[in-house]
């Protein structure tokens, strides 16, 4: 099993790349199934849910390469062929073979998706765009059977505004009949990111980064070349660790505008954040100031850096709260960090964290894939050797993580250790 080892305490200074974003990755990577012919994806990240949503698309007959960051898929003699188990789990974004298959196929059996766990994930607001566009949808045996005559163009208003159902039903309807409506519709730049996608391949989508989109079904899709947006996911994770740990540090491939609720977080915390086209260097903090962080959905303050940040609140001077509203119970990084020292409790669906605190190193372990980045910046502060296991669930995330951080003066290793040789503290 491998696991990180981060020897803390070393400040980062230099030029961090960010790669292209995971959660566009994961919808265009299955949205070339709605094609008729080749799409060529460039910039994709080399992570483990990318490697995973290739196997899937080989499984059901795509031809599919993936070199330095590109990824061709022909798609041609694909076929509805059942995936209800094995790659399906492990990844959250396999719900959108769901969305792409049906709008392709009109039937797809597909198991209930993985990812991370952060309280109840429910995928209810799919189904009822699915539903609404026509499919009976079934749940047999942890596994979802959809299945239509035709697809017919709809109006939808989701109940909650969800990043997956958003996209879902926009992969269902391109090919459905007539027009269909996406209201309260989630609007973070993926959504965009997939919506330009599927316009060059010849869909006909208005609206897309707003909360109403409009769909007009089209009779076929044809093959594209896309690059993908940066991952503002990563690069924020990299602002955190900059503002935590860094003597200047530069975050290369970033759209600043998508990082804002961030950006305006840490200037309140007294963090200097130099926007530049495509980039953004933050010179080194002298004191943190405590403050108070709502996650919402975009463009609020992003639940997936909640726990990143929580470990730089136990750097700044005071006590703050960090409340996320999307996921229940996304703390599961703060039990860890405990035991490296921090001082920080649950409350609610809130944390209180008090600092600043000197941090020690600790084997620790990652429940998910944002709770290992938090445990990486906690051990990257920590005094002493510190130890992250189950990092898979990192790098379904973090591209090249460890050669990015040691490119800016971390010491930090993957090594590889026996199952015998596992110890907890
Ligand atoms: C692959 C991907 O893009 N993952 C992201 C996506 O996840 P995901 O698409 O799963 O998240 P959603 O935007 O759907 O979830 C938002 C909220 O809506 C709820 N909900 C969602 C769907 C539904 O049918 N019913 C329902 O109640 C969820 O439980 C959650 O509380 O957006 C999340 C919120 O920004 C991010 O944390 C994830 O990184
Ligand atoms: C929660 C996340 O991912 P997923 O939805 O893929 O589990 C994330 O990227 O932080």
């Amino acid at each position: 099993m491998d696991v990180y080892k981060i020897k803390g305490g070393k400040r980062l200074q230099g030029t961090i790349k960010v790669s292209g974003a995971k959660n566009s990755a994961v919808a265009l990577i299955p949205a070339s199934i709605l094609a008729d012919s080749m799409v060529t994806i460039d910039g994709l990240p080399e992570i483990s849910d990318v490697h995973t949503l290739q196997a899937l698309l080989e499984d059901i007959g795509g031809k599919v390469n993936f070199e330095n960051g590109q990824m061709t898929i022909d798609p041609s003699e694909m076929i509805s062929m059942p995936l209800p188990n094995g790659n399906v789990k492990k990844l959250r974004a396999s719900y959108y073979l769901m969305g792409a298959m049906l709008g392709r196929f009109k039937h797809a059996v597909i198991g209930l998706p993985g990812g991370c766990h952060l309280g109840p994930r429910p995928i209810d607001q799919h189904i009822k765009g699915f539903e609404a566009l026509g499919a009976k949808v079934t749940n047999e045996h942890g596994a979802i059977y959809l299945r239509a005559e035709e697809l017919r163009g709809a109006k939808i208003y989701l109940d909650v505004v969800s990043v997956g159902a958003t996209i879902n039903i926009m992969l269902a309807a391109v090919l459905a009949k007539g027009r269909t409506t996406i209201e309260n519709a989630a609007k973070e730049p993926e959504i965009i990111d997939v919506a330009t996608l599927l316009s060059n391949m010849g869909a006909n989508i208005k609206g897309a980064g707003t909360n109403v989109i409009r769909i007009e079904g089209v009779e076929k899709l044809h093959g594209t070349r896309h690059t993908i947006i940066p991952d503002r996911i990563e690069a924020g994770t990299f602002m955190i660790m900059a503002a935590a740990a860094g003597d200047g540090v530069t975050i290369d491939n970033v759209i600043p505008f998508h990082v804002e609720a961030l950006t305006a977080k840490l200037r309140e915390m007294g963090v200097n954040v130099v926007e530049e086209d495509e980039r953004i260097f933050i010179p080194k903090t002298e004191k943190l100031q405590a403050v108070d962080v709502k996650t919402l959905v975009y463009p609020g303050f992003p639940t997936d850096l909640q726990q990143p940040f929580s470990v730089l609140l136990t750097q700044a001077i005071g006590s703050s709260i960090i409340t996320d509203t999307v996921y229940s119970a996304r703390f599961k990084q703060i039990d860890e960090i405990s035991r490296m020292n921090a001082d920080g409790r649950i409350e609610g669906r809130s944390a209180i964290l008090s600092g600043p605190t000197k941090l020690q190193a600790a084997t620790v372990v990652a429940s998910d894939l944002r709770a290992g980045a938090a445990l990486v910046l906690a051990g990257l502060l920590a005094e002493g050797e510190t130890e992250v296991q189950e990092i898979q669930h990192i790098e379904r995330g973090y591209s090249s993580l460890i050669e990015k951080l040691q490119g800016i003066g971390a010491d930090i290793r993957k090594v590889s250790v026996s199952e015998e040789a596992i110890v907890r503290d």
